[in-house]
């Protein structure tokens, strides 16, 4: 990128130094720094990119984006901006050529259920128009090569870049999950986004927000940036949820907004739904017309997830009809109530579930296939929000006959004072702590009994475990299918 071509794009910078000449690449890492780099200097929460600045000059940067004022010696560019943060997405932007612009972005935000919907936008898009792009918790699919992710949003970019492969990979339409700290931290600012889907808010994350308010402001950030820069964007919005509701009246008249959930006034509404243990079915009515919704998944929330992505992918104009026959079809989210296996005729059933409202409409969905005895495992992440971790044991108490309390991601903290903190929230006496999460899994398989259900929550698709800033290989399914092996050889020894 050319100097003369950035300065125009930052226009209330203050310039010292060059205004004209070839530069590499913008990076917001000391670490990453080359000869001829722009080094993009953030104040974050852990660093302030500031005090690297003189790592990032001896490392070669040849312009320095910074909110305070040029260092001395410096013979390079200093631009010093208000924000750094909103620098560094602007540069990053014209960095990748501006990607959005060409993409169908579909975004969807809001507490729980991104992932779920970004798949299946993702599934119907693919089935439909063939190349679909795809960022989120589990992976990132830029319409050739599928990765594991390391965020759900991106930093900026990271994120650009992404975009700008989508872009010339052909992708039509991208379905992409926008974390609320990606909102908060400007990893998204300035994407041109066509659709944005707000899912929910429940409690979670308030480690980093503080409050309820706080976060719901940061989720908000989405749509008024789409009302500020996308003039043709559409808000996928569920009315059901109360804060939906309240998104709907703060943006009537600002953004073109399309309601869905299963009130009797949403755009998009389901009805009649009919569930066994290998999907659903449901009627679904919008645009005047009636559609019979198959979807090979359970719960009544992904009934939910199941109208977003249908509001989401007609927005862009795919037609309904088309994107209902593609949704049958899809395939089950990695660790989103995904059968890992079954034990003396009890199913085995790991999901992401790790905040209060998540526990407690799985619980309930497992609930409503009938088993015997339901028996959840489950722990609550350390190093973050340790509010939801008695409304955790609540919520999970209501609907299970047994819970046993584990490790999820302990972190920096005692594994010890995460599960303390976790049993003050439950009511009754049902439950028990295992710390360790895979004697805790081959606890609750050893009691499997024909038609119970055991219910894994927290980790899903992760195939790890967090102690102490060290990462172990740990995957809930994998434990699950070893701990059955055990039990079912012990049975077969004790038969024989
Ligand atoms: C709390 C948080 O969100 N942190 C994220 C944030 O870091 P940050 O901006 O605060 O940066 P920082 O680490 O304080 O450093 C400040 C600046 O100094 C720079 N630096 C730092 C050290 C150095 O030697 N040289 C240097 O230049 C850094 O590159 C950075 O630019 O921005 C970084 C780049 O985008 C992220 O990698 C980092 O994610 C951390 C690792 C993280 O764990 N984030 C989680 C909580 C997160 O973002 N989760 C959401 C999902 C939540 C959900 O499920 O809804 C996500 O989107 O993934
Ligand atoms: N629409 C929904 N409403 C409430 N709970 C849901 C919904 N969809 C999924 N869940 C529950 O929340 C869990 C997480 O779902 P999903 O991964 O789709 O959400 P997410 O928003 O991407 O979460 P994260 O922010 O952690 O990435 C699921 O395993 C399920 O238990
Ligand atoms: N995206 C979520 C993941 C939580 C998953 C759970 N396994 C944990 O570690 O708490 C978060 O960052 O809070
Ligand atoms: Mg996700």
């Amino acid at each position: 990128m050319n100097l003369s071509e950035i300065i125009p794009c930052l226009p209330k910078a203050r310039i010292t130094g060059p205004r004209e000449g070839e530069l590499g690449t913008v990076i917001d890492d000391s670490r990453f720094v080359q000869t001829g780099s722009i080094f993009v200097a953030v104040k974050g929460t852990v660093f302030d990119g500031h005090k690297y600045i003189p790592t990032a000059i001896a490392g070669g940067a040849a312009a320095i984006v910074a909110e305070e004022g040029p260092i001395d010696g410096f013979d390079g560019t200093w631009i010093q901006v208000a924000n750094s943060r909103d620098a560094l997405a602007i540069l990053a932007d014209l960095q990748a050529g501006s990607p959005s612009a060409d993409l169908n972005l579909i975004g969807i935000t809001g507490t729980n259920g991104k992932t779920t919907i970004a798949f299946l936008v993702h599934g119907i898009l693919k089935q439909v128009r063939q190349r679909a792009g795809m960022i989120g918790t589990i992976q990132v699919d830029d319409g050739v090569k599928v990765t594991t992710s390391t965020h759900t949003t991106p930093g900026a970019i990271e994120l650009q870049n992404l975009l700008g492969r989508m872009r010339d990979n052909g992708c039509h339409g991208v379905a992409m999950e926008v974390s609320s700290h990606g909102l908060e931290q400007g990893r998204v600012r300035g994407l041109n986004f066509q659709v944005g889907v707000f899912t929910n808010l429940t409690q979670d994350h308030l480690d980093y927000h503080g409050t309820m308010d706080n976060y719901f402001a940061a989720k908000k950030i989405l749509f008024s940036d789409m009302a500020a820069h996308s003039p043709k964007g559409v808000g996928v919005i569920n009315s059901d949820d109360r804060y939906g509701e309240e998104l709907m009246k703060d943006f009537e008249g600002r953004l073109k907004l399309v309601s869905y959930g299963f009130g009797s006034n949403c755009d998009f509404q389901a009805g009649r739904i009919k569930q066994n243990a290998k999907g659903m079915e449901f009627q679904m009515e919008a645009k005047g017309k009636s559609f019979l919704v198959r979807l090979p998944m359970i719960g009544r929330f992904n009934v939910l997830n199941a109208l977003a992505a249908l509001a989401a992918v007609d927005a862009i104009g795919v037609s309904l009809r088309d994107a209902v026959a593609a949704l049958k079809n899809v395939t089950g989210v990695p660790g989103r109530l995904e059968l890992a296996g079954m034990i003396n005729g009890a199913a085995v059933f790991v999901d992401y579930a790790h905040t209060p409202d998540a526990i407690q409409n799985v619980c309930r969905t497992l609930r409503e296939l009938n088993p015997s005895r339901l028996i959840t495992v489950f722990g609550c992440g350390g190093s973050r929000d340790r509010g939801k971790r008695a409304p955790m044991a609540r919520a999970a108490e209501k609907d299970s006959d047994f819970c046993i309390v584990t490790s999820d991601n302990p972190r920096d903290e005692d594994p010890a004072a995460i599960i303390a903190d976790v049993e003050k929230g439950f009511v009754g006496t049902a439950f028990r702590s295992v710390p360790d999460r895979r004697q805790a899994i081959r606890t609750a398989i050893e009691a499997a009994k024909p038609t119970d259900i055991i219910l894994i929550a927290g980790k899903g698709h992760e195939d790890y475990q967090i102690f102490r800033g060290e990462r172990t290989t740990f995957d809930d399914r994998v434990e699950v299918r070893k701990a059955i092996e055990v039990v079912e050889r012990l049975n077969q020894k004790e038969s024989a």
